[in-house]
Order: structure tokens, then sequence, then C-alpha cells
């Protein structure tokens, strides 16, 4: 029986690149450019609107055992959509600006999610949570103003939220045929792949 934990297993290399980055690295270091991290904070605002009706479909495909967490998690995307929209007003930013290719990809990725079976959806919504949360803990404390951004997804709350992901999707994974199985796996690799695609992207700033 596939589980979100042999998902990990197997795929360590891959999980390594989507979590550990040099755009994060520089967060921490205190080294990454105003071009560099506007260009994420931008991105990852398009990214999280269309990302917030991933989580909306999903609710509709899960069981209804499964809705408190992921209602709770609608709720919190409502405070982070305006949380975004503040960051990028202290920063003088524009939201409405177009996707860069990497942000439009992930986001094409996001419906094609919606499309396949409740199993894999749940895997999807684990891995893209899990991504972030890692990715923002594992490099400890940064200095402000990171501190901030690296909190929200790292904190002891999404940690623990991404946990129950990872339990609701395991016991959708219980009943899934191989076919499933195969498409949570793609589903999987595709997120590592273009997680690590997106930090490249805000990395190198849009040049
Ligand atoms: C690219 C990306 N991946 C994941 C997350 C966490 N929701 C995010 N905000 N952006």
């Amino acid at each position: 029986m596939l589980t979100c934990q042999k998902l990990l297993n197997k795929h360590t290399e891959l999980w390594q690149k989507a979590t550990i980055h040099p755009f994060l690295g520089q967060c921490k270091l205190g080294t990454i450019q105003p071009i560099q991290f506007n260009t994420w904070l931008v991105q990852d605002y398009l990214f999280v609107v269309e990302f917030t009706r991933l989580v909306a479909r999903i609710l509709n495909a899960a069981p209804v055992q499964h809705f408190d967490s992921i209602l709770g998690g609608l709720n919190a995307l409502k405070d982070e959509l305006n949380w975004f929209r503040d960051k990028a007003a202290e920063r003088n930013l524009d939201l409405s600006t177009i996707k860069q290719s990497t942000c439009q990809e992930y986001c094409n990725f996001l419906l094609e999610i919606t499309e396949m079976s409740y199993p894999v959806q749940a895997v999807g919504l684990w891995a893209i949570e899990l991504a972030y949360n890692q990715g923002w803990q594992l490099p400890g404390p940064m200095p402000e103003p990171y501190a901030e951004f690296a909190n929200r997804w790292g904190n002891v709350a999404f940690t623990e939220y991404v946990r129950i992901l990872e339990k609701q999707a395991d016991s959708a994974l219980e009943t899934a045929s191989e076919t499933v199985e195969q498409q949570a796996e793609s589903v999987f690799i595709q997120i590592a792949q273009l997680e690590n695609s997106f930090w490249q992207m805000a990395f190198t700033g849009g040049q």
C-alpha cells in the first residue's frame, strides 16, 4: 500500500531539491536581493489565488470526515491572501501582473489535479503544503524581514496541519487501485519538480 512517507523515502533527492534552495538559504543569510524576493512574493500571491481554488475543489471531492481540516485550510488561505496584499502594499508591488511561465505551468498543473480522484488530490494537497512547511522551516530562524515569512509556513500549527493532511491522504490511499497509486506518485514527483522550478524562477529574479 502506498503512503506519503513511502513517497518521501523513494524520492529523497527530488524532495530535497523542492525544499532546499539557495533562495531560502539567502533569506536565512539576509542576502537575498529585493528583486528576487519581490518576484517570489508577487508570483506566489498569484499561485496562492489558484491554489485556493484547488483547495475549494478538493473540499468538493473529500469525505465529510476530512471537512474540518480542509475548511480550516481555506480559512487560513483567506487570511494568507489578505496578508500577501498587505506585504505587497508595504513594498509598493503591483499584484495585478502576469504570471511568469513557471508560475503559469504550476497553476495549470493545479487544474489538472482537480480532474483526478480524491486520493490523488489529497496527496497533492499534502505535498504542496509540506514543501512550504519544510522549505521555510529547515534553514532555521531567519532575520527580519524574512522571519515573518518563514514563520507563516514554518510554525508549529502549520506543521500539525500538514500532519493531518498526510493522515488524510494515507487513509484515502488505503483503498486506492494500483492505477490511482501510480497517479499519486506521478503528482508527487511533478509537484517536487515544480516547487524547485518556482524557487529557481524567483532566484533568477525574472531575468
Ligand atoms: C509555490 C508554492 N508552493 C506551496 C505553497 C504553500 N501553500 C505556496 N504558497 N507556494
